[in-house]
């Protein structure tokens, strides 16, 4: 059989990169591959902050539903715009080779606000509250858009910097020069990672992306979503969470944190268990955030959030 594994994607700059990622890397192993561009509801509403949509996955549905009805065979995500549980049928056939983990502050040439008053853009419910946590006298206002839209608007408005992620402007070639890495961020549960989901029953379809799939990232990110779906109760709230495998001791190194919304409350958990543990480390570090005040804030957060 040598049929063409047709992927869906959505047609921003770095979707597309990532799309041709796994292309190329099907295509190496002997695979034919089509790629079908499509508009996601994500993309089309940007008049919004995507929390006050109330809607999990307005980024992966289109492609959902354009597998479930036939029309592709595989779609390639930003794992963390994946929700945490998959439409019925549908599958995490791969993960890929993570790349950058951390956010970055991408700014103007000075950083001298960070000492005084400034004012920074991001449309993340996750950023906003841990720079507020951090920076209690700045203003974050809201930025939508994919990465080259919020870049110019970056550059448009008087806004002394906002924050992207830098894996997705190092896929594109667009990290500028002026920039700081946000290492005490925690980043959002698997970003920096590419999942490829399929049909459960497309066995062709699952055995050649299989072979694209990375071991360890695929671990550290199960973790990583374990820990927001625990939380979470389907609703987006501020979330972090980055596992790390610490080759030398054979360990995984995980910190989580959750937040409220202005930043004023936040819940941090950090944990070094041996590699063996990883199957439930999400879900105990999970567990012991919301035994600790979490459980009265995620509450709150939910009804502020109306989910
Ligand atoms: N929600 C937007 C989104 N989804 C994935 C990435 C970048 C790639 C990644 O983090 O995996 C971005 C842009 C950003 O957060 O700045």
């Amino acid at each position: 059989m040598n049929k063409i594994i047709r992927i869906g994607t959505r047609d921003s700059e770095l979707a597309l990169w990532q799309a041709n990622t796994v292309s190329k890397q099907l295509n190496k192993l002997g695979y034919k591959t089509e790629i079908i561009a499509v508009k996601a509801d994500g993309d089309i509403i940007l008049d919004k902050p995507l929390y006050e949509l109330g809607i999990t996955g307005i980024f992966t549905k289109t492609l959902d539903v354009a597998m479930i009805a036939g029309k592709v065979d595989i779609a390639v995500h930003s794992m963390k715009d994946v929700p945490t549980a998959l439409p019925q049928s549908i599958v995490q056939a791969a993960v890929l080779k993570r790349g950058n983990v951390h956010d970055i502050l991408v700014h103007k040439g000075s950083t001298d606000f960070l000492e005084t008053n400034g004012t920074i853009a991001s449309g993340s419910l996750r950023r906003k509250a841990q720079w507020l946590n951090k920076y209690p006298n700045h203003k974050v206002e809201d930025l939508r858009g994919n990465v080259n839209t919020r870049l110019q608007k970056l550059k448009d408005n008087s806004w002394n910097a906002a924050i992207f992620a830098a894996a997705g402007l190092e896929r594109i070639n667009l990290k500028p020069t002026e920039f700081i890495n946000l290492d005490w961020m925690i980043p959002a549960p698997a970003q920096g990672a590419m999942m490829i989901v399929a049909m459960e029953n497309d066995n062709y379809v699952l055995d050649a992306v299989a072979q694209l799939n990375d071991i360890e990232t695929e671990i550290c990110t199960h973790i990583e979503r374990q820990f927001l779906r625990t939380l979470e109760g389907g609703c987006t709230a501020p979330i972090g969470a980055l596992a790390i495998y610490n080759e030398e001791e054979d360990t995984i190194v995980f910190k989580g944190n959750l937040l409220s919304i202005d930043g004023k409350q936040k819940f941090e958990i950090e944990k070094n268990v041996p590699i063996n543990e990883w199957k439930k480390l999400g879900f105990f570090a999970a567990k012991e955030i919301l035994e600790n005040g979490g459980e009265q804030l995620m509450k709150e957060l939910r009804s502020q959030l109306k989910k």
